[in-house]
C-alpha cells in the first residue's frame, strides 16, 4: 500500500462489483492511501443505477404528481388529462443514462480506482481470476449485489415473464400485467403501470409489505384498489404459461384463472455468489460477516452490500462500504480499527436503525423494529399510533389525507427503537425518527424538540401527547 510502500501485489484491494456499494468500498479505501481496483462484469454503477433504484423512482414519479395534484382544488382542474408515457420513459431513460456507464467509469478514474471489465473469480487467498490474467491483492472486497429469486412454478420457467429488470427498462405500457409478489418492488411497480394505464392484477401470498407493521399493507393496499388494481391476498400460482396468442395464464391454488399480455415476477432476492469461486476455496457461502464486513474465518476477504444479506438497499450498503473500505485501509497500514459499537470502522445501525421507504402512494417509511420485531428481540416496548389525516400540516397538504404514524419505544430505556409512516409524501420525514434512534434520544428530551407548524412533521408531537396521556 502507498503508505506502506508495499507493492508485492498488484494492488492492495480488489473489489469485486462496481455497484453503488463497490463504488463506494473503493472509494474509501483510496482515500485512505490503498491502491485499490474494482472488477466490474456489465455497467459501472449496478443494479441500482440501471435496473433498480433509479429507473423504478423515475417511472413512479409522474404518477405521484398526478395524484398529488388531483387531491388539491384549484390544482385538480388543471391536471386532466393522461400521463404521457413516451416522456416517463425519456425521463426515466435520462436517469439511466441510457443504459451507458462511461460517466460513473470516469468518476471511478477521478477518485483514482483502476477498473478491470470482466467477471471476477477467487482463485486463491489475494488472488482474483477476470478472463485469462490473475490479479493480486492483499486484500479483496466482494460487493457482488443479489439476483432475482425466481420461484419453482410449473411453466414459469418457459413464459418468458417480466423480472424488476424487464419492467425497469421497458419501453411498453402493458394493456394487463400480473404481478406476482407483494412486496417492496411488486407494489411499486403496481402504483407506478397502474398510473400509465396498465390493467393490474397483484397476487401475494401473505399480506402486502409483509415485514412491515400490519397497518402498513392495509393502506397501500387500499390505496392500490382505489386505483383500480385487483388485489388478491393468500394466493399463490399453482401454474403459468404464455399462450400462442402472446398473453399468460396463470393458474392459481384457489382454482381461479388470469390471463395478461405481460407478468412480473419480484419475488425477492438472494446474494449473487454464483461463479465466485467460494467453495473450492473452503469459504462459506453464506459469507458471514463482522460488523467491519469482514468474512468469519478470514483476515483477507470482506462482503459488502446486498451480497452479505443482512439490508437490501443501497443506502445501508453504501454505510456498510464507508465502514469497509476504512477498516480495509486500516488493517493495512497496520493503524487502528475502530471497531467498538459505533466506531468509525463498523455498521452498527445494521443491527437497529435500517431506514426503509417505499415510494407508493401513500408513501411508506420506516426506521428500525416493527412492535412485534422488538417483542421478539426480548425489549419491553410499548406502543402509540396517530392519525396523520388529523395533522393540520397533512391536511392542508392533500385533501382528504389519509395515513398514520408509529413510534415502538423501549420502555427500560426511554427510547424510541423503531417508527413507521403512511401517508402521502411522508419519506423526508423519516430521517428525524432515524436521527432519534441512532442517537437514542430521551422521550423527555425528544419531547423540547418542537415541529413547525403546520408541517406534518406535528405528528411527533401528537404521538408523543398520545405516548403521556395516560402517564403520569
Ligand atoms: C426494482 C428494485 C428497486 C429498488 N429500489 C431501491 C430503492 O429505491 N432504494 C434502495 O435503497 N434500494 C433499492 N433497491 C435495492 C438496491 O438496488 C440494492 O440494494 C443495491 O443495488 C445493492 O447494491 P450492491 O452494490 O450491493 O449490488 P448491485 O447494485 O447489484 O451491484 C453489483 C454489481 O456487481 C457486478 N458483479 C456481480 N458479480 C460480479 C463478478 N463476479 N465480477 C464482476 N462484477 C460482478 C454486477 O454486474 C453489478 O454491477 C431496489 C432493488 C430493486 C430490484
Ligand atoms: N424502495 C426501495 O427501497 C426498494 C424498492 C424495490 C426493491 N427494493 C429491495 O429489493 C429487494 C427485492 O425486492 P422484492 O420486492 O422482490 O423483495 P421483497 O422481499 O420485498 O418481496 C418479495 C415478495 O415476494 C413474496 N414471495 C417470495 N417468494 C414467493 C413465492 N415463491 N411465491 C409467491 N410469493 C413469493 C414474498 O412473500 C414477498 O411479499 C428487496 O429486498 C427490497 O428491499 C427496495
Amino acid at each position: 500500500m502507498t503508505s506502506s510502500g508495499s507493492t508485492a501485489t498488484d494492488y492492495d484491494l480488489i473489489v469485486i462489483g462496481g455497484g453503488p456499494v463497490g463504488e463506494n468500498v473503493a472509494d474509501y479505501a483510496t482515500k485512505h492511501g490503498a491502491r485499490v481496483a474494482l472488477v466490474e462484469s456489465e455497467l459501472v454503477g449496478g443494479e441500482c443505477s440501471y435496473w433498480a433504484c433509479m429507473p423504478s423512482k423515475a417511472l413512479l414519479r409522474s404518477g405521484n404528481v398526478v395524484r398529488a395534484a388531483r387531491r388539491v382544488p384549484g390544482a385538480s382542474e388543471a391536471v386532466d388529462g393522461k400521463l404521457d408515457s413516451a416522456a416517463v420513459f425519456a425521463r426515466r431513460d435520462s436517469f439511466t443514462s441510457e443504459w451507458k456507464d462511461e460517466g460513473q467509469a470516469e468518476w471511478l478514474a477521478s477518485a483514482g480506482v483502476d477498473l478491470i471489465r470482466g467477471f471476477g473469480t477467487l482463485v486463491g487467498e489475494g488472488q482474483v481470476r477476470v478472463g485469462e490474467r490473475t490479479y493480486t491483492c492483499r486484500a479483496v472486497a466482494l460487493a457482488t449485489g443479489s439476483v432475482p429469486n425466481v420461484p419453482q412454478i410449473p411453466g414459469l420457467a418457459d413464459a418468458h415473464v417480466w423480472g424488476t429488470r424487464e419492467i425497469t427498462s421497458t419501453d411498453q405500457v402493458p394493456q394487463s400485467l400480473i404481478v406476482l409478489g407483494g412486496g417492496v418492488a411488486g407494489t411499486e411497480m403496481a402504483f407506478a403501470f397502474a398510473a400509465l394505464g396498465t390493467r393490474i392484477t397483484v397476487l401475494s401470498r401473505g399480506q402486502l409489505l409483509g415485514r412491515e407493521e400490519p397497518f402498513v399493507g392495509e393502506q397501500v393496499a387500499d390505496a392500490l384498489t382505489a386505483e383500480g388494481v385487483d388485489v388478491r391476498i393468500g394466493v399463490s400460482p399453482v401454474r403459468v404459461d404464455r399462450g400462442s396468442d402472446g398473453n399468460v395464464t396463470v393458474t392459481l391454488d384457489d382454482g381461479a384463472t388470469l390471463h395478461a399480455e405481460e407478468m412480473l415476477v419480484s419475488t425477492g432476492r438472494k446474494p449473487a455468489t454464483e461463479g465466485l469461486g467460494l467453495e473450492a476455496l473452503g469459504l462459506d457461502p453464506a459469507l458471514p460477516v463482522d460488523d467491519t464486513m469482514l468474512v468469519s474465518g478470514t483476515e483477507w476477504l470482506y462482503a459488502v452490500g446486498d451480497v452479505n444479506g443482512r439490508a437490501l438497499l443501497t443506502h445501508q450498503g453504501k454505510y456498510q462500504a464507508r465502514a469497509a473500505g476504512g477498516a480495509i485501509a486500516a488493517r493495512l497500514k497496520d493503524d487502528a480499527v475502530l471497531d467498538g459499537a459505533w466506531g468509525w470502522h463498523v455498521a452498527t445501525a445494521d443491527h437497529t436503525a435500517v431506514p426503509r421507504v417505499v415510494f407508493s402512494d401513500p408513501e411508506v417509511a420506516a426506521v428500525g423494529h416493527t412492535e412485534s420485531e422488538a417483542r421478539d428481540a426480548g425489549l419491553n416496548v410499548s406502543a402509540v399510533e396517530f392519525d396523520l389525516g388529523s395533522v393540520a400540516g397533512a391536511a392542508l397538504h392533500a385533501d382528504n389525507y389519509s395515513g398514520r404514524a408509529k413510534l415502538v419505544i423501549d420502555e427500560d430505556r426511554r427510547v424510541i427503537v423503531g417508527a413507521t409512516f403512511v401517508g402521502q409524501d411522508i419519506s423526508e420525514l423519516l430521517h428525524s425518527a432515524t436521527v432519534a434512534i441512532v442517537g437514542e434520544v430521551p422521550l423527555e428530551r425528544l419531547w423540547h424538540a418542537v415541529p413547525a407548524y403546520p408541517t406534518m412533521s406535528e405528528v411527533w408531537l401528537r404521538l408523543l401527547e398520545t405516548y403521556w396521556s395516560g402517564r403520569a
